[in-house]
């Protein structure tokens, strides 16, 4: 189901959360909302969900073209899974999956064996077979937050939304489920979206990246796009390391090119100030010989600074990518 979002105000006393927001998200798709702490992620998944209402106004949100202004939460069809979704301790995975089904109305609610039948569908989905019979003190912290969102599937939703699902994960555990997420989106194809202030969980999950800032959105599109043509300052800073060089160029370490000091087509000499390699990769901090002495981060292969024997100290040359359309970024 497509969400559409046109127009949307919050305020909470004289606090603006969200300021003249819009935004579409296609049936099927997997956005996210990223941005800094405060930006109002949350109070717009809020809103969507129906937990949180949008100021009075010209403010409309659809799904699928339906205006749900007046639909209660628990009639939108949206499935949620918090950062701290605390499943019920004292119920098993099956009755903590069952909970949404068992407590629907009586005129809504599927029959005892159709509520297990259906849990267990959802343990195979979310790869947890065998485990119904479990409290959520005998699991991982990933198997939990897979609970959670079997739970949210259970009452067949028609959005999905996550808020820093693996928020509270340890980064390995992290980068596992967000492959497993993506994997399991393209299996299921809901319209998802999910809140992140962690740039390459956005990057690497989403079709459709949306930055937001101070109640606003910055920029959205599809990340690829946004990370290379940002079309703000803070943009190009909250999306991944970037050196400011000075006329207000913007570029990324490993969009220059390493050379030799003599070699041809070097821009600018320096020295190494940094080296650091880690498996396959280098990273150097290279200080200018001239003009502002401000360290530019430059990336490379750990071949490349073997062959050029390279060790801190040395005179580098570097050779900086032709500069972009100028009216690309915007700064504030
Ligand atoms: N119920 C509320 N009452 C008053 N202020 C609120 C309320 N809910 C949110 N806010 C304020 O609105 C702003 C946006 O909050 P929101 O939770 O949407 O931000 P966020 O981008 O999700 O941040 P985080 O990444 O920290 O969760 C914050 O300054 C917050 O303090």
């Amino acid at each position: 189901m497509s969400v559409s979002i046109q127009n949307i105000h919050k305020t909470f006393g004289s606090y603006c959360a969200l300021d003249d927001v819009s935004l579409d998200v296609p049936n099927g798709s997997l956005t996210a909302l990223l941005g800094p702490s405060g930006s109002g992620k949350t109070t717009l998944l809020r809103i969507i969900a129906g937990l949180e209402f949008a100021d009075p106004g010209e403010g409309r949100i659809r799904f699928h073209g339906h205006d749900v202004a007046d639909v209660p939460a628990g009639r939108r069809s949206v499935g949620f899974v918090f950062q701290h979704y605390a499943l019920f301790r004292h119920m098993t995975v099956a009755e903590n999956i069952g909970f949404g089904l068992a407590v629907q109305p009586r005129s809504l609610r599927p029959p005892k064996k159709e509520i297990r039948d259906r849990t267990l569908d959802l343990l195979k989905m979310v790869r947890l077979e065998g485990l119904q019979d479990r409290r959520p003190s005998e699991l991982s912290g990933g198997q939990r937050q897979r609970v959670a969102l079997a739970r949210a599937l259970a009452i067949q939703p028609k959005v999905l939304l996550l808020d820093e699902p693996f928020g509270a994960l340890d980064a390995q555990v992290r980068k596992e489920l967000r492959r497993w997420l993506r994997q399991f989106h393209d299996e299921i194809g809901l319209t998802t979206l999910f809140v992140t202030h962690d740039q390459e969980e956005a990057l690497e999950l989403a079709d459709q990246v949306v930055v937001m800032r101070n109640a606003r959105i910055e920029q959205s599109g599809p990340p690829q796009q946004i990370y290379d043509t940002p079309r703000t300052s803070f943009v190009y800073e909250f999306l991944g390391e970037v050196n400011k060089l000075s006329g207000d160029r913007y570029i990324r370490p490993h969009e220059i090119e390493l050379k030799f000091a003599a070699e041809e087509g070097v821009d600018l000499t320096g020295r190494v100030s940094r080296l650091f390699v880690a498996g396959p990769f280098a990273r150097l901090g290279v200080l200018p010989e001239t003009g502002p002495r401000r360290e530019i981060e430059v990336w490379a292969t750990r071949e490349q600074v073997e062959e050029m024997a390279l060790a801190q100290g040395d005179i580098v040359g570097l050779r900086l990518p032709a500069p972009k359309e100028k009216a690309a970024v915007k700064v504030p």
